[in-house]
């Protein structure tokens, strides 16, 4: 199974490139999905969260109050790292049991959306890992704009990420996404014909 991590800063257009790839019916794991499930009431990683956090980062239906601990922690690099500590475990365990179950069906691709890729090592075990890049002033308007987060806001949860530009020399494909998304989309017409439809025609 050809592993395909692929990674970016917050806005820089993984969704809108995983988008087109799960249209071509590429499966995929969703990190950011994996992470609201093993935060689901009655899990392992909601207990953490509660018992290092308080109760108040919950709703009061039980459910995290995500805007409480986004709050928290995207301002504060110590709580971001507690919050890191009680998930990670979980998080890691879920994508490597997913893997395990497309390994087990002869997947000939797998594409990871993992936004804190390089940072959680993830990279390692990937075949290749893609970067999409954008400036910092595009990423922060794109993000503003995406989220209607103030622009203090939208900078405190890019800082809370590694620098774009330091994840460049980890990738072995750069997806600059300043342009257009006509501009997007011309450039991953390419990949999937240079890059991914070579490994679908091979016999598996
Ligand atoms: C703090 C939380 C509750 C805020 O929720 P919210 O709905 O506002 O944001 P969402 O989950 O959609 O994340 C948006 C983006 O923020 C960035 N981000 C999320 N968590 C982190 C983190 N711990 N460190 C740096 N960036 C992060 C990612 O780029 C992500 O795509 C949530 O982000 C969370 O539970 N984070 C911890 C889990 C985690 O590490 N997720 C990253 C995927 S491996
Ligand atoms: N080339 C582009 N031109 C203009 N807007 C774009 C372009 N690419 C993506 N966007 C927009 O920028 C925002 C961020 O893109 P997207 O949600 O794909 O980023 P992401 O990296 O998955 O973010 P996150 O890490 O927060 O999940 C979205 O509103 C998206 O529609």
């Amino acid at each position: 199974m050809f592993k395909i991590g692929l990674t970016g800063g917050i806005a820089s257009g993984k969704s809108t490139v995983l988008t087109y790839f799960k249209d071509k019916g590429i499966p995929y794991i969703d990190a950011d999905i994996v992470a609201r499930e093993v935060v689901e009431p009655g899990t392992k990683g909601l207990k953490a969260i509660v018992d290092t956090f308080g109760s108040h980062v919950l709703q009061d239906d039980g459910t995290l109050n995500r805007e409480a601990l986004g709050a928290i922690v995207f301002h504060n690099e110590e709580k971001r790292q507690l919050l890191n500590s009680c998930l990670k475990t979980h998080i890691r365990n879920r994508i490597l049991e997913l893997t395990s179950q497309y390994e087990s069906v002869n997947t000939p691709i797998l594409i990871y959306d993992i936004p804190l890729l390089i940072e959680g090592e993830w990279y390692t075990m990937m075949d290749e890992v893609w970067l999409v890049y954008v400036n910092e002033p595009t990423q922060k308007d794109r993000l503003m704009s995406r989220n209607g987060y103030t622009k203090e806001d939208a900078l405190a949860r890019i800082n809370s990420q590694m620098r774009l530009d330091d994840k460049r020399s980890y990738a072995d494909l750069i997806i600059d996404n300043n342009g257009t998304p006509q501009a997007l989309t011309a450039k991953l017409d390419t990949i999937w014909s240079e890059r991914l439809e070579p490994i679908l025609q091979k016999p598996q």
